[in-house]
């Protein structure tokens, strides 16, 4: 609701609102200045009740988060509504929190949407940490996320990065094309044939309502900051939302889930529904169907935006920089020699190409706030003490820019990953795209090769440039921020064949 005002109605709005609430002011500022008192870590200037919230008003949450450590330090307190919540904007302190202090901040914070929508949390990103979690965790490990089961999607993979391909080719030559819809709907398709076999053609309508669902698990609006006030819920409208969109996740979930079991003869790969299918009861905790249908909401929330935004991000940066682009084509088109239909294996071991997506994720991170954790128990943190619930947010988007640890941050240079071991973590912890600790992405294998095939195609089959002989270096960058960070704008090109 505060992006909708300028500064000065804002104003206005809340003078009004303390003068016609002073007792319930009262009410509010008690039991947030009582947590205040306990934790002197640095911290913006706050109002009543809203606390820093104010701060963010016009900007991305990561941008300005990270203005505000620019400001107030590494290591800072915010206090939203009635949230309580640490920021982490350096890799030292993010190592310690993630290493040493992993275990005490292993719970995710109470989150109104996933409860409502995805079946009381009991998907594998907002669940609790406990034996449930520990169990979908160990799941992910050994089956469905398995290296072995990334795999076997590899002719999937091939095959949608190749329609991707044709689609590319049928538009016609010299004319702009919507990159954006073409890479967002093929990798859906390879995410959704994933989850629930080749029977499913076409995952929009899911893919809609995961939009939706992000857009209101952002965690920074009036119902999400006041979780104990369930009349701001109710008159915010945000409960009459939940509950409709939960409502169309039951139908379309249900829908998806007769259809796969009409076309059970037409599927070659064991789908992740089957799999949760086959093993539901022969574990510890056996699954629910509403636990089914919360972990494969995650297999499309986490996973099909977060590989789409990322192809999408790196063929930003090769446009604005020729040189890479260039740089790329060469690597690929050396390799793959006139080679029509690219396989997993061609491209596998291409240095640039991986350093090329290296540096995408570190300038790009698809979640630059990770998803937020919370204290299971007080603890010392940098010397300052830190109450059980307290939100904390690691800020990947500021460590994976820190100039302590980058030359030139904000530029696009792969380059620099040549001689540096940073993986899918850093080292030193000043590289977080995947976050880390327990609750790290299970998801890095099945991203990647989300990632590689779809980008490699794009970049080997065409030659590309901004239409109407638009600067390639004056690319429109900005960000849109939902559960994934993507573009503003959708990004359209000319090809030439
Ligand atoms: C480029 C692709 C991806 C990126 C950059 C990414 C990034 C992340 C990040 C930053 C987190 C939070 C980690 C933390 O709290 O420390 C996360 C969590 C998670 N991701 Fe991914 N992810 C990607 C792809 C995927 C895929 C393909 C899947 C599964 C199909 C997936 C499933 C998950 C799940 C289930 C969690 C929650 C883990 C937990 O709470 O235990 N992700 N991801």
């Amino acid at each position: 609701m505060f992006d909708y005002y300028s500064a000065s109605t804002m104003e206005v709005y809340f003078v009004t609102f303390i003068l016609l609430a002073t007792t319930v002011i009262f009410l509010f500022t008690f039991t947030t200045r009582k947590a205040s008192k306990r934790n002197h870590l640095p911290e913006p200037w706050r109002l009543p009740i809203i606390g820093h919230m104010h701060h963010l008003i016009g900007t991305l949450p990561h941008r300005g988060i990270t203005n505000l450590a620019k400001k107030h330090g590494t290591f800072l307190h915010l206090q939203f509504g009635e949230v309580s919540t640490i920021v982490v904007s350096s890799p030292k302190l993010a190592k310690e929190v993630l290493s040493t202090y992993d275990l005490t901040f292993a719970d995710r914070p109470h989150n109104i949407t996933a409860e409502v929508v995805v079946y009381h949390s009991t998907d594998i990103i907002f669940s609790p940490y406990d034996d449930y979690w520990r169990q979908l965790r160990k799941l992910c490990t050994k089956e469905l996320l398995s290296p072995k089961k990334v795999k076997s999607f590899q002719s999937l993979r091939e095959e949608e990065s190749w329609n991707l391909v044709q689609d590319i080719r049928s538009s016609m030559s010299g004319r702009p094309i919507n990159l954006s819809h073409i890479v967002f709907s093929r990798v859906a398709l390879i995410v959704s044939s994933a989850a629930f076999g080749k029977g499913v053609n076409d995952p929009t309508e899911f893919t809609d309502l995961i939009k939706k669902i992000s857009m209101e698990m952002g965690g920074f609006d009036v119902a999400d900051i006041f979780p104990s006030r369930k009349i701001i819920r109710n008159l915010s409208g945000k409960k009459a939302r939940l509950a409709k969109l939960h409502n169309a996740v039951e139908n379309v979930v249900n829908k998806i889930f007769a259809e796969t079991q009409s076309n059970q003869s037409n599927t070659s790969e064991e789908s992740l529904l089957d799999v949760l299918l086959r093993l539901k009861d022969g574990i510890e905790f056996p699954l629910t169907l509403d636990n089914i249908k919360a972990i494969i909401l995650d297999v499309f929330g986490a996973g099909a935006d977060s590989s789409a935004a990322t192809v999408e991000w790196a063929l930003s940066e090769l446009i604005r920089s020729p040189r890479v682009m260039e740089k790329l084509q060469t690597e690929l088109r050396q390799v793959l020699n006139g080679k029509e239909r690219i396989l997993e294996e061609d491209i596998q071991d291409l240095s640039f190409l991986n350093q090329v997506i290296k540096e995408t994720l570190r300038l790009h991170p698809p979640g630059p706030l990770c998803m937020p954790r919370e204290s299971r128990e007080p603890c010392v943190l940098a010397g300052y003490h830190i109450p059980k619930r307290t939100k904390l947010i690691i800020n990947a988007f500021a460590i994976n820019r820190d100039p302590e640890y980058w030359n030139d941050p904000e530029s696009f240079i792969p380059e620099r990953f040549e001689n540096n071991p940073a993986n899918i973590v850093g080292e030193d912890y000043e590289y977080l795209p995947f976050g880390a600790g327990r609750r790290m992405c299970p998801g890095i294998g099945l991203g990647l090769a989300n990632v590689r095939l779809p980008l490699a195609n794009i970049v080997y089959h065409f030659n590309w440039k901004r239409p109407n002989g638009e600067k390639n270096e004056a690319l429109d960058m900005s960000e849109c921020f939902g559960a994934v960070v993507q573009r503003k704008s959708d990004l359209v090109l000319v090809p030439s064949f």
